[in-house]
């Protein structure tokens, strides 16, 4: 079995060669199960990043969102306490580049709201295990958010990002479903 950095390279290597119509036709395909699936549609406030290429496209997501009347909050990251701040967003202007070219939201333009208001939260993840278990960018914040968050959490997932195993440390906590351009695979 492959440690977590020799995952994270490999699937970012495989992801690299993924073209701009493969990467916008899988991220729509994935777009449009999420939306058919439960919990998206009884979230009124939905927990999201900001995408970065080549993670599966956001940008749709959050659009869609605001069309169907839902909340959006973005996270925030605290470095200090490896924590994640999740704050409204109501317009991309809102964000601003804070750090490896990820968009946070401006906490002047924004509000904070507590985790027990995120009725669905979209885990961001690198690779993944049928299971449900993920491997991020390494800064533990969605672990370490995960461990009092009650709510309903999906991951999208491209089908080169799903992983066989990989040694599941204590700290790692599963997401519910995974969505993939042809599958929502549920791991409970
Ligand atoms: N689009 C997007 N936004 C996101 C995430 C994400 O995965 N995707 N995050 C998902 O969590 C958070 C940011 N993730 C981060 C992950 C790593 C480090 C970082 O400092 N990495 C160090 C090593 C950290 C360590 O091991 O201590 C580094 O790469 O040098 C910072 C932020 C919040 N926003
Ligand atoms: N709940 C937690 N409490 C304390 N430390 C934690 C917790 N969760 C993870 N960590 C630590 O954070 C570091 C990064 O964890 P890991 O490599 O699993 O991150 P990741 O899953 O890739 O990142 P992320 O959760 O941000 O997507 C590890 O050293 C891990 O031990």
């Amino acid at each position: 079995m492959d440690d977590k950095n020799t995952i994270r390279k490999q699937v970012k290597d495989t992801l690299s060669q993924l073209s701009k119509p493969l990467y916008e036709d899988y991220s729509y395909k994935i777009a449009c199960r999420l939306f058919e699936e439960e919990e998206w549609q009884k979230a009124d406030v939905i927990g999201v990043t900001v995408s970065k290429p080549p993670e599966v496209d956001t940008y749709q997501i959050i659009r869609k969102a605001w069309e169907t009347g839902k909340t959006v909050v973005v996270p925030k990251c605290v470095p200090k306490e490896k924590k994640l701040s999740f704050r409204t967003l109501t317009e991309f202007s809102q964000l601003e580049s804070v750090f490896y070219g990820l968009f946070e939201p401006v906490p002047t333009l924004t509000t904070e709201v507590s985790p027990e208001q995120i009725g669905l939260l979209i885990v961001p993840g690198l690779a993944y295990t049928k299971a449900g278990y993920r491997i991020g960018f390494g800064g533990g914040y969605y672990d370490r958010f995960l461990t009092d968050y009650t709510g309903n959490t999906v991951s999208l997932a491209f089908k080169e990002q799903m992983i066989s195993d990989f040694l599941v440390e204590k700290y790692d906590l599963p997401v519910g479903k995974i969505i993939t351009p042809n599958d929502v695979i549920k791991t409970v």
